[in-house]
C-alpha cells in the first residue's frame, strides 16, 4: 500500500491501520478544530469530554479528540464573524480564484483525501475516491458561479428604477452526518463562500478528519483565516451552533428526528435551514426495461457504500412478468460483490460505521423473516480472512416475498438490504410507491419514453431518475420531498438558499406624498 506512514499538521499516524500516536503522546489528540486558519486544540480541554473514534474496518481506536463546547462553537463562530467583512467585501471573482486554487490542492492530495476518508468510514477505496471529487466538483462549480451572483433592474414609472442585490447570510453553519463526510463539507462550504458568507462545519462524531484537512487545504489556497472552520462534537455541538445567535443559517444533512431538532433551534432565532434528511426511495421496474440496466440501476441504487446512502432505493418494485428474470440476474451480480478489506481496489461492499448500525441492520433483517421475507441472497455478517479486519461487515442482501407492510419495506435500514415487491398496474405501483412518509428520489425502468415521464411526473420525490439510478452531478439541484428535507443542495439554485434578497427603491422624481 502506497501510504504506510502518513503525517498529518499536528498528528502523526503509523502504519496502515495502526492505532494513531500524536505529537500530544498519544493521549489526547486535540488538533481537530479548525478556527481561524489552523488546526487548534479546544481552549479549555476537558478530560471528561474526549471523544473516540473507531476505525470502521478494524474496529481499533483511530483517534481521540475533543469535543466542543460553548466556548470553543463561540469562538469557531465568532472567528468566522469576524471573517465576514472581508470575505463578503470580494467581488465573485476574487472569491472564485481562491476556491479554484483549493479545488486544485484537493486534486494534487487527493489519494491522500481517499485514504483518510475510507479510514474514517470503512466505505471502499474506489468509492471514497469518486466522494473526493464530489468536493472538488462543488468547490469548482461554485466558485463559476460566484462572479455571476446578481441581483435584478426593474423599471418603475417616470424613470424610477428598483434593484435588488443577493447578499451573503453572515455565518452559516453546517452539519453532517458520517455517510459521505467530505461531499457533505464541500457540498455546503462551497455554495456558503461562493456566495460571500463564511461557514463552521460540524462533522458527524464518527468521521471527523477530512472536514479539517479541507480547512487546511483553503487556507493554502489563500482563503482569509476564519472564513471556514470546524467544531468537533456529537449532538449538542450540533445544538450549540443551531441555537447560536450569531449564526444565521443551518444546513443539515442526516436522520429526519434529528432535522425535526435542528429546525426547532434555528426556529428561535428565525433562521433559515436547509434540510437533507432520509428516504425509503422506490425504483420501478417495468417489463419493457433494459433488464440487465435495470439491475445495475437497482444495484447502484442499493449497494454503495455498505447501503449507507439516503437516496437507496430499497423498495424496487417489479412487475411480476419479468420478476424471475429479474431476480436471478440480480441475485447472481449481487452475490458476485466483493466484501471485505476498503482499502482493497476491488472491494465493493467495505465496513458498515459502527457495531450499532450492523446490529439495526441485522435486527431488520431477522424482523423481516419473522413477517415472511425471504433472502435471495446476502443479509449475512462476513468475517474477513486478514484477522486485522475485526469490524462488521455484512453482504448485500436482496429480500423477496416483501410486502407493503413489513417494518423493513416502511423504515430506513442504512444498510446493503434490497427489498423486491411485485406488481401489476402501472396505477397500483404508483400508489404503493408513493405511499411513505419520505420523499428523497424515486426512479423508474421502462423503454416507453410516454410512461417514463408519465409516471415520474406523479412521483412524490425530489431527485427522479429514469432508466438509472444514484447518480449525482453537481450541476443538478439534489434534495428531498415530504420528510425527506428542505431545501436543495447543489445546482445554481443552491444560491437561493445561500443568500438573501435586498431590495432597493429608487426615486427620479418628486415624492408624491398625500400629506
Ligand atoms: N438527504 C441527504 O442528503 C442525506 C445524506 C446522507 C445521510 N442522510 C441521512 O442521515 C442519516 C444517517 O446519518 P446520521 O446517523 O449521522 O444522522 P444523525 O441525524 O444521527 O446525525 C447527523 C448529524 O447531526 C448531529 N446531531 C445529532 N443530534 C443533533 C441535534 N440535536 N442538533 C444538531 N445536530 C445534531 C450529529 O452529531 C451528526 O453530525 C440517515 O437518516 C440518512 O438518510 C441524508
Amino acid at each position: 500500500m502506497w501510504l504506510q506512514q502518513v503525517v498529518l499538521r499536528g498528528v502523526q499516524v503509523v502504519g496502515r491501520r495502526g492505532v494513531c500516536t500524536t505529537v500530544n503522546n498519544g493521549k489526547l489528540p486535540l488538533h481537530f478544530n479548525y478556527i481561524n486558519g489552523e488546526r487548534v486544540s479546544p481552549l479549555n480541554p476537558d478530560p471528561s469530554q474526549v471523544m473516540k473514534v473507531l476505525e470502521p474496518a478494524t474496529g481499533d481506536l483511530l483517534i481521540e479528540l475533543q469535543t466542543s463546547g460553548p466556548d470553543e462553537v463561540n469562538r469557531a463562530v465568532q472567528s468566522a464573524k469576524e471573517a465576514f467583512n472581508e470575505w463578503s467585501q470580494l467581488t465573485g471573482l476574487q472569491r472564485s480564484r481562491i476556491m479554484q486554487r483549493a479545488a486544485q490542492i484537493i486534486k494534487d492530495r487527493q489519494e491522500e483525501f481517499a485514504y483518510w476518508e475510507t479510514r474514517d468510514t470503512g466505505k471502499p477505496i474506489y468509492e471514497a475516491r469518486m466522494d473526493i471529487w464530489t468536493a472538488i466538483d462543488a468547490i469548482e462549480y461554485f466558485s463559476g458561479l460566484a462572479p455571476s451572483i446578481a441581483g435584478q433592474h426593474v423599471p418603475l414609472a417616470n424613470g424610477s428604477f428598483a434593484y435588488t442585490k443577493r447578499e451573503p447570510l453572515g455565518v452559516c453553519a453546517g452539519i453532517g452526518a458520517w455517510n459521505y463526510p467530505i461531499q457533505m463539507a464541500g457540498w455546503k462550504s462551497a455554495p456558503a463562500l461562493a456566495c460571500g458568507n463564511t461557514f463552521v462545519f460540524k462533522p458527524s462524531q464518527f468521521t471527523p478528519i477530512t472536514a479539517v484537512m479541507l480547512g487546511e487545504v483553503y487556507t493554502e489556497a489563500g482563503l482569509p483565516h476564519g472564513c471556514y472552520n470546524v467544531v468537533q462534537g456529537a449532538g449538542e455541538t450540533g445544538t450549540l451552533l443551531c441555537e447560536h445567535p450569531d449564526v444565521a443559517k443551518v444546513s443539515f444533512t442526516g436522520s429526519v428526528p434529528t432535522g425535526s431538532k435542528v429546525m426547532a433551534a434555528a426556529a428561535g432565532g428565525i433562521k433559515t435551514v436547509t434540510l437533507e434528511l432520509g428516504g425509503k426511495s422506490p425504483l420501478i421496474v417495468f417489463a419493457d426495461a433494459n433488464l440487465d440496466n435495470a439491475v445495475g440501476g437497482a444495484m447502484l441504487g442499493n449497494f454503495l457504500s455498505q447501503g449507507e446512502v439516503c437516496s437507496n432505493a430499497t423498495r424496487v418494485f417489479v412487475e411480476n412478468s419479468v420478476m424471475d428474470q429479474f431476480l436471478s440476474r440480480l441475485v447472481e451480480r449481487t452475490a458476485r460483490m466483493k466484501v471485505g478489506d476498503p482499502m482493497d481496489d476491488d472491494t465493493r461492499v467495505g465496513a458498515m460505521i459502527h457495531q450499532d448500525q450492523a446490529d439495526k441492520v441485522m435486527t431488520y433483517l431477522e424482523g423481516a423473516k419473522k413477517e415472511g421475507a425471504v433472502v435471495a441472497c446476502g443479509g449475512e455478517m462476513v468475517t474477513p480472512d486478514d484477522p486485522q479486519l475485526k469490524g462488521c461487515y455484512i453482504s448485500p442482501c436482496v429480500l423477496t416475498n416483501c410486502h407493503d407492510d413489513m417494518t423493513v419495506v416502511r423504515e430506513e435500514v442504512f444498510g446493503p438490504v434490497l427489498s423486491i415487491l411485485g406488481f401489476d398496474t402501472e396505477e397500483e405501483v404508483i400508489e404503493r410507491a408513493n405511499d411513505t412518509e419520505f420523499g428523497l428520489a424515486g426512479g423508474v425502468f421502462t423503454n416507453d419514453l410516454t410512461r417514463a415521464h408519465r409516471v415520474i411526473a406523479q412521483m412524490q420525490a425530489g431527485t427522479c431518475y429514469i432508466n438509472n439510478f444514484n447518480i449525482i452531478d453537481v450541476a443538478v439541484p439534489f434534495g428531498g420531498f415530504k420528510k425527506s428535507g428542505l431545501g436543495r443542495e447543489n445546482g445554481v439554485v443552491t444560491v437561493e438558499y445561500y443568500t438573501q434578497v435586498k431590495t432597493v427603491y429608487v426615486e427620479m422624481g418628486d415624492v408624491d406624498a398625500p400629506f
